[in-house]
């Protein structure tokens, strides 16, 4: 049974860490939208595990804002803030360089952070259906996917349910 305070506590942290953003869609949709439903997408798939629901809800707050992971392993302990690095990128590097990165990661990393990677390319790329960021372009669009497919290849195995839905994604959209 998955601890509804410990999860909610943690959804609360995250959404006081992301009061300030937006996503990049024309209607500024709060960011706090993207955690939960990265959750969402985990709990859909049958995923249960209190650490990787709660690195979900906090998988963009070290990337994205002033908070540390050792501040995350504080609050939330080793195994969360564990997850959470491995879903973070070295924002220091050129984005080249960082999408790279991500690529090459991807298979090297812990079970629970590829579920984590799984959830987020898959609210992602059902975003940029529902709607372009302001200012990408089609052909962006479409680089994205490229993209986001080399990374969720690397993560094989890890989610079925999400891979199907991912799968059937990239063959709509890439014919791959
Ligand atoms: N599709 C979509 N994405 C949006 C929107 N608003 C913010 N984003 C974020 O933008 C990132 C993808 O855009 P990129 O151009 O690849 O990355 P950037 O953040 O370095 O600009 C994702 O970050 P991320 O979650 O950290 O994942 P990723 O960088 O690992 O892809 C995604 O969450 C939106 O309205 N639609
Ligand atoms: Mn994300």
């Amino acid at each position: 049974m998955v601890n509804l305070d410990l999860l909610l506590q943690t959804a609360e942290y995250a959404a006081k860490k992301h009061r300030d953003q937006r996503r990049k869609d024309p209607e500024q949709t709060p960011y706090i939208n993207h955690p939960l439903g990265v959750t969402r997408l985990l709990t859909s798939a049958g995923i249960t595990h209190l650490p990787t629901l709660q690195a979900a809800l906090l998988h963009d707050t070290v990337e994205d804002t002033d908070t540390t992971v050792s501040e995350v392993c504080t609050v939330f302990g080793l195994e969360v803030a564990t997850i959470v690095k491995e879903c973070t990128d070295d924002t220091t590097l050129p984005k080249a360089e960082r999408k790279r990165r991500q690529i090459l990661a991807a298979p090297t990393v812990s079970l629970e952070a590829k579920r984590v990677k799984l959830a987020d390319k898959l609210y992602n790329l059902r975003d940029l259906l529902r709607t372009l960021p302001l200012g990408w372009t089609d052909e962006r669009k479409l680089e994205y996917f490229a993209w986001a497919k080399k990374v969720t290849d690397g993560c094989q195995g890890a989610c079925p349910p999400l891979e199907d839905q991912l799968k059937q994604l990239y063959q709509e959209v890439l014919g791959v």
